[in-house]
């Protein structure tokens, strides 16, 4: 069954000079871990906010547990755990209580649902009387996932929940993330980090309002259309200049310690390629085929 569909969905802004979302569909199945890939701007928390209802699209309709989002607000609202980008949380109350205050506004209490903020929350209990304002980044995100948790959602909407925490926070979060889906939650989570796509049990990559694939990350890296190599050397910015230079480079882009590098004909340049930068870097340089990554795959896409 589907616990989230959004169907031709439009919306934008200043009298349409910024569109937002252009032509968005796509289903989330019950249970699911689906996630919206995609860079700053790409349309993300706005299509939240219409799943959330808190924003009316201009056309098209999207449903959350077979609830219609204009029609059925009211209902998708007690059904639905919303974790905005923008900081959730009220940064005067201490964590304990932010909690409560959330359970109380779903007419519910801490003790009702521990069950499923139990293992987050042992993690922020020695801070509980401290104010949020005064948390780490990580522990606010905790915070507020468990917050969003309180009213036993049967759907979650996470946007952004990792964005400036620490890695160790992040692994941590993912891992919340897992279990929560094993108690049979939907999530629908944003990110910005490519390397969480592989988290996701399938994700929507998204660029500039409009989706340039949906699939799992192992689907998405398959049909990645060409030959990838990295190649490295002691002057990495010389390197690249060069690699750019031969003409049947087709991309070659910085990507962490080394660059990533695809030619026009695939294999039958890649001796050329090699003569070429050999004649012009005329240092030593490593260059190995490897398998595309997340984001070589939104880069050829895009
Ligand atoms: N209320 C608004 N008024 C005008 N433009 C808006 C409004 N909300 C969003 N936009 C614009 O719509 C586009 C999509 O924004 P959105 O916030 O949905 O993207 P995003 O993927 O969540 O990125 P970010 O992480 O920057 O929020 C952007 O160009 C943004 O500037």
């Amino acid at each position: 069954m589907n616990a989230i569909i959004a169907n031709r969905l439009f919306k934008s802004f200043e009298k349409g000079k910024i569109k937002a979302l252009e032509d968005i569909s796509f289903e989330v199945k019950q249970s699911e871990l689906f996630g919206l890939i995609g860079p700053d701007g790409a349309g993300k928390t706005t299509l939240f906010r219409i799943l959330a209802t808190l924003l009316l699209a201009e056309s098209g309709e999207a449903s959350v547990d077979s609830l219609d989002v204009k029609k059925d607000y009211k209902a998708i609202r007690k059904r639905v755990g919303y974790m905005p980008g923008k900081f959730s949380l009220y940064q005067d109350l201490s964590v304990e209580e932010n909690l409560n205050f959330f359970a109380h506004v779903f007419g519910t209490t801490i003790e009702q649902n521990y069950h499923l903020i139990k293992d987050i929350y042992q993690q922020l209990e020695p801070f509980k009387t401290r104010k949020a304002g005064k948390l780490s980044g990580g522990m606010k995100q905790k915070l507020a996932l468990c917050c969003a948790l309180i009213h036993e959602p049967s759907v979650l909407f996470l946007d952004e929940p990792t964005t400036g925490v620490d890695p160790v926070s992040r692994k941590e979060f993912w891992e919340m993330l897992k279990y929560l889906k094993s108690e049979g939650i939907t999530i629908l989570v944003s990110t910005p980090y490519m390397d969480e796509a592989s988290l996701c049990d399938r994700v929507a990559l998204m660029q500039k309002g409009k989706i340039l694939d949906i699939d799992t990350p192992e689907g998405i890296i398959e049909k990645y259309p060409k030959k990838i190599w990295s190649i490295h050397a002691s002057n990495m910015y010389a390197l690249l200049q060069v690699a750019r230079a031969f003409p049947n480079t087709h991309t070659c882009f910085g990507f962490g310690e080394s660059h990533h590098l695809t030619l026009k004909n695939d294999e039958k340049d890649y001796e050329d390629f090699c003569n070429y930068v050999q004649k012009h870097y005329k240092e030593p340089f490593q260059i190995q085929e490897i398998t595309a990554t997340i984001e070589d795959c939104f880069m050829a896409l895009s």
